[in-house]
């Protein structure tokens, strides 16, 4: 089915597959390639709305799996949507709850119908259909729903991967058959496939034939060894749909941003800048600072000379240090306000360097700085 693309690609690299674009959503426009903060619990934890705005957020992650548990996606609807819940007026994402469901424990049932599975509150059963996952989605008024998928652990032999990545095809054309499609919400599809490029490339040929809004590489970040990741990403980015978004869920390091953007990726989300930042790992363009390190007692440089977040304006190294070792709140919210501020300039720098046709030159000189 062919679908109108809320995405457009505004310009491409001459060297490789980048580009930068505009996704377009009901509350608002995004820049790609784009970098979304975790927000599980309807926060970005340690960051207010205010924080991640002034470190340059354009979009947020938000977990069905976790708002359905608690408080429940009809309170927050009651309450006027997620959006409202938490005062939070730009683009919000929503993850399924495929990943959670099958990656975080193994007493999840898989039946053609949906998923069966325990909470991590309180160990009561639950169950997630395709259709709810959506509905659930539609009541927190998400601007990007994701159909909902089994991620396929790793490692997982041929068959294994065969059978779940047709079931997720089969869920996504159920979630997109019961998206209400006056709601202005966008839903993307998820490419299974395991470690198996050919699952993946069927994957998207039926991905395609459902037609979605955009679509996400799924069932990566899973404990792969990196260069497997990547050789999964040169044998199907280039595949997906070149007028729609591409998105990388749950990836990653710095390093992996950029090599996902040269592949020519447009989306990407992780935990990693917040939960780093709370175990005192911080990102800088020379490398990462663990700020508990002795070597910062009495170090009254900013985390990055070349950072200008509001923590690398005000606080020195040694404070952050002396903050984290007597496990001070400010040191999560200075931190993960640093940690954020990175990611997003390293986003809005490749698009800048995208758009001036000198992404390889950008490439070279942020592994050099970090040699
Ligand atoms: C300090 O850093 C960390 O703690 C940390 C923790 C987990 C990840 C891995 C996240 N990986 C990941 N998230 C994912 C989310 C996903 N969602 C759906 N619906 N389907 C998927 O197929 C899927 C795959 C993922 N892979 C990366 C970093
Ligand atoms: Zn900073």
């Amino acid at each position: 089915m062919t679908t109108v693309s809320p995405f457009t690609v505004e310009g491409r690299s001459s060297e490789c597959g980048a580009r930068y674009g505009q996704l377009s959503t009901l509350h608002g426009t995004v820049q790609t390639p784009v970098f979304m903060p975790v927000g599980t619990q309807a926060t970005v934890k340690a960051m207010s709305p205010e924080n991640l705005i002034d470190a340059g957020a354009q979009i947020i992650l938000g977990n069905t799996y976790h708002l359905f548990i608690r408080p429940g996606h009809e309170l927050i609807r009651s309450l006027g949507g997620l959006h409202r819940f938490m005062h939070w007026d730009r683009p919000i994402l929503t993850d399924s709850g495929g990943f959670q469901i099958f990656s975080l424990q193994e007493l999840a049932e898989i039946s053609e119908e949906g998923a069966a599975f325990r909470s991590h509150l309180d160990g009561s059963r639950l169950y997630l259909s395709p259709e709810d996952a959506v509905h659930i989605q539609e009541a927190l008024g998400a601007d990007i729903m994701m159909a909902l998928d089994t991620c396929i652990p790793y490692p997982a032999d041929y068959d294994t991967a065969r059978r779940a990545t047709a079931l997720t095809a089969r869920w996504a054309r159920r979630c997109r058959n019961v998206q209400k499609n006056s709601t202005g919400q966008h839903l993307f599809g998820i490419v299974q496939g395991g470690m198996f490029p050919d699952l993946r490339l069927e994957a998207i040929e039926q991905l395609m034939e459902t037609g979605f809004d955009g679509y996400a590489l799924g069932g990566l970040s899973v404990g792969e060894p990196k260069e497997l990741m990547y050789e999964i990403l040169e044998a199907t980015t280039a595949h997906l749909p070149e007028d729609h978004a591409r998105y990388l869920m749950g990836v990653g390091t710095p390093e992996d941003l950029v090599e996902g953007v040269y592949h020519g990726l447009d989306m990407f989300d992780c935990v990693m800048p917040t939960r780093n930042a709370r175990n005192g790992m911080l990102f800088t363009s020379r490398g990462r600072v663990v700020i508990k390190n002795a070597c910062f007692q009495q170090d009254h440089r900013p985390v990055d000379e070349n950072c200008e977040c509001y923590t690398c304006r005000h606080y020195s190294r040694a404070y952050l240090r002396h903050l984290f070792q007597s496990r001070e709140i400010l040191a999560y919210q200075l931190n993960s306000i640093h940690n954020i501020h990175y990611y997003c300039t390293l986003m809005k720098e490749m698009r800048t360097a995208i758009r001036e046709d000198r992404f390889l030159a950008f490439r070279r000189a942020f592994y050099q700085q970090r040699a």
